[in-house]
């Protein structure tokens, strides 16, 4: 048999059970050669070099490889092809169009909402690379709880999120995991948590305060009341950096106070979406992260840079907290103290640690502050509601020292049920994935490992089929009981705990939760007490008018830019 039949048999064996191993694929581009230099094989083909053949039968194995897993397999062979999915748009890119074309979630919304599915929808991505949406409780508590470690952070999604966020608990792995989740555990219990609502609501106060400052010094109208319009957005990310700044790590960045804050530039500066990141995230579907993070690009270096930036704070305020232990001075109520107490983190993990307390624990809230507006702009009537109640039950924002505690916030029942609503509807992580770490099965289905497997609060979190026929309608009264002992309402009505993935679940869900809805509550107490707010931008009203930018949080790409009025007296 002609041996160039069987290199390229070897290969395609090769190819699956190694899809991608460069190497088999060299070495045997190597033997190919060889078996060429020593006559047996292409013999008559010219030139008796080794590089000749050495490149042909190397790229030879790449296109079919590319035909393998490009066409072939997704369209003939895959074993999850039995999963209802969409119609792909294209023949070699799949559904990837549409992706690219909606905002992050949003053809996974509409695909959860029509395609008949029992728990899981295949679609195809990029060159066909297949890719499963996780629809039913059932599916998603096997996913996040009883086979949580069998799914994995992909390595470029960890590679990614590392750069900026640190290679902390929320990219740790197996054991490694187990053992920080339980070492940071004390620090976000509610125990802990509901002592840091005083610290919210002073910074809640300082936010509105400053706020107020502005609108008055930019109130140009001759109306009685003052008002302005303001980008909300980036007073979002000042209030919740300096939130997490002295709740989370002892420091107060000063970022309300200066809009030019450094820490807050370099983290604006990287989440804005870009040309360029747009471009490299895209090839990271077919190249290696590692390697396009060493293209020359200015996306890069401004990555590397902000990288630095973020790293050499965090390690100032370990050594600056270390020298306070120290010097036996008291130590304060954050979670850098509480994890330092603990013992269990060398300095280095640490720093990590507080790179992602930091990114994961402001943007979060930030997105969901910007949204929180919007709706309530959107919803005249439910933000009137909202007001009374605050303005009956908390003290006026503007009495300096006055002061809550996590009762007078968590027993305000439209409060609840408003904040709840926004982190629903607009879920501020619209979609995150994981990778199947071994061969497995999901719902009694195989799974062969290195499956990409999708969870996304933008679609669970407004299935019908999960939250009924008004699923796609902001509405806070789901969360409120319709009568005394009705549970169904702590979950929204839905039909499950599962369909509410905001935090996620099971041991990887947000492990800052409690502490995240309590600062929510409080800022949008505090902004609503002191504010009303209207759409500057009329042509909002209807939602999709709303550019949204992709990335790992959801925010306008543009801004939300807001009629702001002062409430006076409170
Ligand atoms: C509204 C605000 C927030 C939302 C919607 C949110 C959402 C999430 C989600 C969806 C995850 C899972 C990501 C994944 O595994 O792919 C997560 C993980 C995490 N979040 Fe949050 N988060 C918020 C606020 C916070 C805050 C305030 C902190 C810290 C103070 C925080 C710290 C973390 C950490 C450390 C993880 C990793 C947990 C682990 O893997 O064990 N988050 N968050």
């Amino acid at each position: 048999m002609d041996l160039t039949l069987i290199l390229a048999s070897i290969s395609i064996v090769l190819f699956q059970l190694y899809p991608r191993d460069f190497r088999s694929r060299t070495a045997i581009a190597v033997f190919g050669a060889y078996l060429k230099s020593t006559g047996q094989i292409l013999s008559s083909w010219p030139g008796s070099g080794l590089f000749l053949p050495f490149v042909s039968v190397w790229l030879l194995q790449f296109f079919l490889e590319v035909v393998w897993k490009v066409v072939l397999y997704p369209k003939l062979f895959s074993p999850l092809r039995k999963f209802p999915g969409p119609k792909p748009g294209s023949f070699f890119m799949g559904n990837f169009i549409e992706i690219r074309q909606h905002p992050t979630g949003v053809p996974h919304r509409k695909w959860i909402n029509s395609i008949p599915n029992n728990g899981i929808i295949r679609y195809l991505s990029l060159f066909n690379f297949e890719r499963l949406l996780i629809t039913s409780p059932e599916a998603l508590r096997e996913v996040l709880t009883t086979k949580n470690y069998e799914f994995q952070k992909p390595s470029n999604m960890r590679f990614n999120l590392g750069r900026i966020l640190g290679v902390g608990v929320l990219l740790a792995e197996g054991e490694e995991h187990k053992k920080q989740r339980r070492d940071l555990g004390p620090a976000f219990k509610f125990g802990h948590v509901k002592n840091l609502y005083p610290m919210f609501w002073e910074k809640s106060r300082e936010c509105v305060e400053a706020m107020t400052a502005e609108i008055r010094k930019n109130a140009t109208t001759t109306e009685e009341r003052p008002n302005a319009v303001i980008e909300v957005g980036s007073w979002a990310s000042r209030v919740t950096l300096d939130i997490i700044g002295v709740t989370g790590l002892g420091r107060d960045f000063g970022a309300i106070k200066d809009p030019n804050n450094k820490l807050n530039q370099t983290y604006q500066n990287i989440f804005k979406p870009t040309r360029q990141g747009q471009i490299l995230g895209t090839l990271q579907i077919v190249l290696p992260a590692p390697l396009l993070d060493l293209l020359p690009v200015k996306r890069n270096t401004d990555m590397h840079s902000a990288a630095h930036v973020i790293r050499t704070t965090c390690a100032d305020l370990i050594r600056e907290k270390k020298e306070r232990q120290a010097s036996g001075k008291p130590m304060t109520l954050d979670i850098l103290s509480a994890a330092l107490d603990s013992k269990a983190f060398t300095d280095e993990n640490l720093v990590d640690q507080l790179m992602t307390f930091l990114a994961a624990g402001h943007e979060t809230t930030a997105s969901a502050m910007t949204w929180a507006v919007y709706l309530l702009a959107r919803h005249q009537d439910v933000q009137s509601r909202l007001r009374a109640e605050i303005h009956q039950h908390l003290p006026s924002i503007s009495k300096e020292g006055a002061t809550i505690s996590h009762s007078d916030i968590d027993n305000l029942p439209y409060l609840s049920a408003v904040c709840n609503e926004v982190l629903r509807y607009y879920s501020p992580v619209p979609l995150t994935l994981r990778e199947a770490a071994i061969d497995t099965t999901i719902a009694g289905h195989r799974v062969p490992k290195g499956t990409q497997i999708m969870l996304v609060p933008w679609a669970v979190n407004k299935s019908e089929s999960l939250w009924g026929p008004d699923a796609l309608e902001f509405n806070p009264e789901r969360w409120l009981p319709k009568h005394p002992g009705d549970i169904k309402a702590a979950s929204g009505g839905a039909t499950s705990n599962y369909a509410y993935m905001t935090f996620l679940h099971g041991p990887r869900s947000c492990i800052g939760q409690q502490f995240a809805k309590g600062e929510f509550a409080c800022l949008v107490g505090a902004w609503v007490g002191r504010f009303e707010f209207e759409l500057h931008n009329k042509e909002e009203m209807d939602e999709t008018k709303v550019e949204i930018k992709g990335g790992i949080t959801a925010r306008p790409s543009k801004g939300m830019y807001i009629k702001t009025t002062v409430v006076e007296g409170w």
